[in-house]
């Protein structure tokens, strides 16, 4: 069987067409645990922000116009009626000539217009003071729904929450908030080779990668994981195991079995079990790629190759991840310049992982089958498939893992 090579832009198209519509439900969870999850409805504020008007000094409240034209030589005089407690509603009304003392945070007595700040009052000593300065209407305060009024968008639907957001959102008394459900990925990693990390390893065996990597991917991206442990190469058990794990999960990331070989069940399993969509991708690493529907699920087949696998995480998986969570991908990008000429021109699209270092990305080259290249690497730039590589200080965007 001859793989028929997509582009990557190709395959993402693909995946938006079949499972683009695709939304996780909602669910409420507490202020505390909404840290990284994505709002599932615009966010309305319900109430005024600030719920009174507040001075921002340390003063006297006063009616602006009754300091119109004040000044050192002829201060306005005023009369101190009373003053404003922190945290307690004034009970004051000013009239014309009146003005009472508030600290920064407190509320302004109804009738007053303006803050004057201490310093430019004269305290007499006599329940009096002068005004030295002419303050303008609204001066030195917040407005009653200055920040915010009932009914206003706070966040739209999608946000993600980040940390200054949950600050904002104790202020405005949410304990809880309801976001996108996280998708449930399952995951299989085939292979006659594979042992569980932490069970004894003999000559031509290896330890699973692939589970607890594409698991912390998938947690790092809000998505949840389901591990489905590890299946030996033989076709009814991985069709078993998938059948299994699309009886609870949104989704399914097989790895190994994705190439040609004699041992690589998995397209055949997909076309079996649903309709196999791709079937290699013009990228390196990643070209056995496989993308799949079962019970309009999506399936990927990603190589075994730890980094392969992880790659095509990046730019498949997660962008559909994002879509189902509400989002676009929020994938950061850095231009750089590139410490090093990178050689690149055999017609596949190339991701190369980078370490960000003194400003500079510096290209990490290795085999895609070997994981230690992803080690201490920052995130990956992506050489177009029709460029003869990059010279030596050419930007570059870097995509943070
Ligand atoms: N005749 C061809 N052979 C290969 C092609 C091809 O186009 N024609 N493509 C090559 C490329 S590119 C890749 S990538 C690999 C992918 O093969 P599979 O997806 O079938 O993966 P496996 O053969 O099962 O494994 C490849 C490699 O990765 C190791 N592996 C597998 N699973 C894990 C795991 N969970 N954790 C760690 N390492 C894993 C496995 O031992 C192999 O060394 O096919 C090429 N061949
Ligand atoms: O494309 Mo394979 O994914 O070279 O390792």
């Amino acid at each position: 069987m001859m793989l028929e090579v997509k582009t990557l832009a190709q395959v993402n198209q693909i995946i938006s067409d079949h499972f683009g519509h695709l939304r996780a439900s909602g669910e409420n969870v507490p202020l505390e645990a909404a840290l990284g999850r994505r709002l599932y409805q615009d966010l309305l504020s319900k109430e005024f922000v600030p719920n009174f008007n507040r001075s921002t000094v340390d003063g006297f409240a006063l009616i602006s116009a009754d300091a119109f034209g004040s000044s050192e030589s002829i201060p306005a005089i005023l009369t101190v009626v009373g003053k404003s407690a922190m945290g307690e509603h004034s009970q004051l009304t000013l009239r014309r000539g009146e003005c009472a003392s508030v600290p920064t945070g407190g509320e302004l007595p109804a009738g007053a217009d303006a803050m004057v700040m201490l310093e430019h009052a004269e305290d007499y000593g006599d329940g009096t003071i002068g005004v030295i300065k002419p303050v303008a209407p609204g001066a030195n305060l917040i407005f009653k729904g200055d920040d915010l009024k009932p009914g206003q968008v706070i966040y739209q639907q999608g946000k993600k929450i980040d940390v200054a957001d949950v600050g904002t959102l104790a202020a405005l008394g949410f304990t809880q908030v309801t976001v996108y459900r996280a998708p449930v990925i399952g995951l299989i990693s085939t292979g006659d080779e594979l042992v569980k990390p932490g069970e004894p390893i003999s000559t031509g065996q290896i330890r699973d990668v692939n589970e607890p990597l594409l698991q912390a991917a998938l947690e790092k991206c809000g998505a949840g994981a389901h591990a489905f442990g590890i299946c030996k190469d033989d076709k009814p058990v991985i069709r078993e195991r998938m059948l299994t794990a699309l009886k609870t999960c949104d989704g399914l990331i097989v790895t190994g079995g994705t190439s040609v070989g004699i041992q690589d069940a998995l397209p055949e399993l997909v076309s079996e079990l649903g309709t196999l969509l791709v079937h290699g991708v013009a990228a390196k690493p990643g070209k056995p790629t496989l993308v799949g529907a079962i019970d309009e699920k999506p399936v990927f087949g990603l190589p075994g190759n730890p980094a392969a696998a992880f790659f095509m995480f990046q730019v498949l998986v997660k962008p559909l991840l994002e879509t189902m969570m509400g989002g676009s991908t929020g994938e950061v990008r850095l231009v750089l310049p590139i410490a090093r000429a990178v050689p690149s021109n055999h017609g596949r699209e190339d991701l190369l992982p980078v370490k960000i270092k003194a400003g500079q990305a510096h290209p990490v080259i290795g085999k895609s089958g070997l994981i230690t290249t992803l080690a201490n690497t920052d995130g990956y730039i992506r050489i177009p498939r029709d460029k003869e590589g990059l010279q030596k200080n050419e930007h570059v965007e870097v995509n943070l893992f």
